[in-house]
């Protein structure tokens, strides 16, 4: 049921009056984006693929001083493309094979940045707490086959892509992680980033096949079109997390996602819009699509009826802006691309405005939290 819902926003333009739509739009979405063209060749490539595409624009104030900071970002969402039965080769190969084209259209559409979906090139398969065969998706952050795959698209077109894998760490005894991969636009390794959050919520049973980092890290990488962080999914709920970025200086920031409807969707609209107001940097927020189905059942420690799918992961991708403003989502149902061109010269426009960053009293916060996370603390707390 609840996938039959394909898009809000389609919701909102059948049912609300012409006159009233544009306000209604403005008070739930900010200033309004303008439309970009949907070049011929990517317009094709959607067609013949069966993939949405929607783009979007945002400008910047023109400063006399220095010149528009223009970078288009890209966001893919995709279902899996082959049944989880199938041999990893197979299951990787087909997601390869559907990813590829939405790729050309980014490169048509002049994408700088693109980033793909949380563990992209497998299933969710972290809720079965099954260790074989899942755990043989995970690769080599250099080596593997989706940076081989990913880095010929980088280099054809001088694009910087961030491919969310399971990463085994083929040095440092094997270790799987949960890791973002920056490819530059040469088609380079740039860096990796780890998830810092590793969520045991729901059927979100992933700490049965990785953990978190130690030292906590915001690794900010500055790439040819910007400094650009990243927060893997569930690190979407801690605040700190996205400042972390942010006080390294990120300006794009992607929080590629799986995600599921009945856990997180009243969430997902308003979180990564909330720390690209309060951090800001542009959010690239990303969640996969479709049901996923496994071969065998698992329960989720609630007392419910065992089953073999993890419910609905609900797309919805957008991108949030440091004034407030988001794009439209791309469908809760359908594989896509967002393509969004923003003028990087908006941070600065909207911290001069808000002075937030001065205003954040970082040093005393600070004090705070380490007063918190010790055994001596004492409750703040007045009254009975
Ligand atoms: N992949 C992941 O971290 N999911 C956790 C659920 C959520 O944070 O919405």
């Amino acid at each position: 049921m609840a996938a039959e819902i394909h898009n809000v926003d389609d919701i909102l333009e059948a049912h609300i009056p012409a006159e009233e739509l544009a306000e209604v739009k403005r008070i739930l979405y900010g200033s309004p984006c303008g439309e970009i063209e949907v070049v011929d060749a990517a317009a094709q490539l959607s067609a013949d693929n069966d993939f949405e595409i929607k783009a979007y624009q945002y400008n910047a104030k023109p400063e006399s001083t220095r010149p528009p900071r223009i970078v288009r970002i890209g966001l893919i969402q995709n279902t899996i493309a082959a049944e989880t039965t199938e041999p990893i080769e197979v299951q990787r190969d087909a997601i390869f094979a559907k990813i590829a084209p939405i790729i050309d259209a980014a490169g048509e559409m002049g994408v700088n940045v693109l980033c793909l979906q949380e563990a992209w090139p497998m299933p969710f398969a972290f809720c079965t707490r099954e260790k074989h065969p899942w755990c043989e998706f995970a690769e080599d952050v250099k080596t593997g086959p989706s940076t081989r795959f990913l880095a010929a698209f980088a280099k054809k077109y001088d694009m910087v892509i961030v491919s969310p894998i399971l990463e085994r760490d083929e040095v440092h005894l094997e270790t799987i992680w949960n890791t973002a991969v920056v490819i530059d636009h040469r088609g380079e390794v740039l860096g990796r980033h780890r998830k810092n959050h590793i969520p045991r919520v729901g059927d979100f049973n992933e700490s049965t096949y990785y953990m978190e980092p130690k030292p906590l890290r915001h690794e900010v990488f500055e790439t040819k079109y910007g400094r650009i962080g990243i927060n893997i999914c569930y690190g979407r709920h801690f605040p700190l997390n996205w400042q972390g970025l942010a006080l390294n200086g990120a300006e794009i920031v992607f929080n590629p996602s799986a995600t599921v409807g009945a856990l997180s969707e009243p969430m997902w609209a308003i979180e990564a819009r909330n720390a690209a107001i309060a951090n800001n940097y542009f959010v690239g927020a990303i969640n996969r699509v479709g049901t996923e189905t496994f071969p065998n059942e698992f329960s989720s420690g609630n007392g419910k009826p065992a089953h073999k799918d993890f419910g609905h992961f609900y797309g919805s991708s957008y991108i949030a802006a440091p004034n407030a403003s988001r794009t439209p989502g791309l469908s809760r149902t359908r594989d896509g691309l967002l393509v969004t061109e923003v003028d990087l010269n908006l941070s600065r426009q909207v911290r001069d405005l808000w002075c937030l960053n001065m205003t954040a009293r970082l040093d005393e916060y600070g004090e705070k939290i380490s007063a918190a996370a010790s055994d001596e603390f004492t409750p703040e707390r007045i009254g009975k």
